[in-house]
């Protein structure tokens, strides 16, 4: 399994729930407004403590309440790609892209720079600053943070949200080559169920 995650927060009058175990390739999370998707997505990447329970990423357990684990944000080996892209707006494309390659210890490293330039395309962006850079084109250096961070697997949590549908595409097809091609599993956070249908191999329903 690529992710089986079971745990439990609660966040003011709330209590955030989920429990699956999925396989690799992209797996969707869907739920009401408010079930606590982008909390999951949290607990997983170690921003948020559960209360109780487990997650465990290829085979590595990450948290475990009753064992007193939880690895710190920067070694689990996530990468987190958000809606509105969140690059660093002191910091021009190239040096984004060399933030997350230099947190990474050298042998967790798996992709160099001009390996993931090649791969989504963004050599002509290297030299941008974040705020000349549309929507998608911000997405995809996000990606490519991610991936030289040594990821060895990401949570996207409405990466497509803030784009213009017309204007998705590449980006779509860049989630497509990360899935299979890279084959990094993904948890991907959507309302959208035809994104959903597209990209997704499986879906998780949070909150039901
Ligand atoms: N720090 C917090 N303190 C109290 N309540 C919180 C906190 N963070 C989130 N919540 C509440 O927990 C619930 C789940 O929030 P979360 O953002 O995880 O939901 P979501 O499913 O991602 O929502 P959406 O689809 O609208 O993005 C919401 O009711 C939210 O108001």
């Amino acid at each position: 399994m690529s992710f089986e995650v079971d745990v439990s927060k609660a966040l003011g009058d709330r209590m955030i729930e989920a429990r699956f175990a999925v396989p690799g390739g992209l797996t969707v999370l869907r739920g009401v407004s408010g079930a606590g998707k982008t909390s999951v997505l949290n607990m997983i990447a170690g921003l948020l403590t559960p209360d109780r329970g487990h997650v465990v990423v290829n085979g590595q357990p990450l948290f475990d309440a009753a064992q007193g684990a939880n690895l710190p944000v920067h070694r689990r080996r996530l990468g987190y790609v958000f809606q509105d892209g969140r690059l660093f707006p002191h910091l021009r494309v190239r040096a984004n892209l060399l933030y997350g390659y230099r947190l990474a210890q050298p042998e967790e490293r798996w992709m160099t720079l001009d390996e993931v330039v090649a791969f989504l395309g963004i050599a002509p962006l290297l030299d941008r600053w974040p705020r000349s850079l549309s929507g998608g084109e911000a997405q995809r250096v996000a990606l490519g943070r991610a991936l030289l961070s040594g990821a060895r697997a990401l949570l996207l949590d409405e990466p497509l949200a803030s784009i213009d549908p017309a204007r998705r595409s590449d980006i779509i097809d860049a989630i497509l080559r990360i899935r299979d091609e890279l084959k990094l599993p993904m948890l991907y956070v959507t309302h959208d169920p035809a994104e959903a249908e597209r990209l997704g191999n499986q879906l998780v329903t949070i909150g039901s």
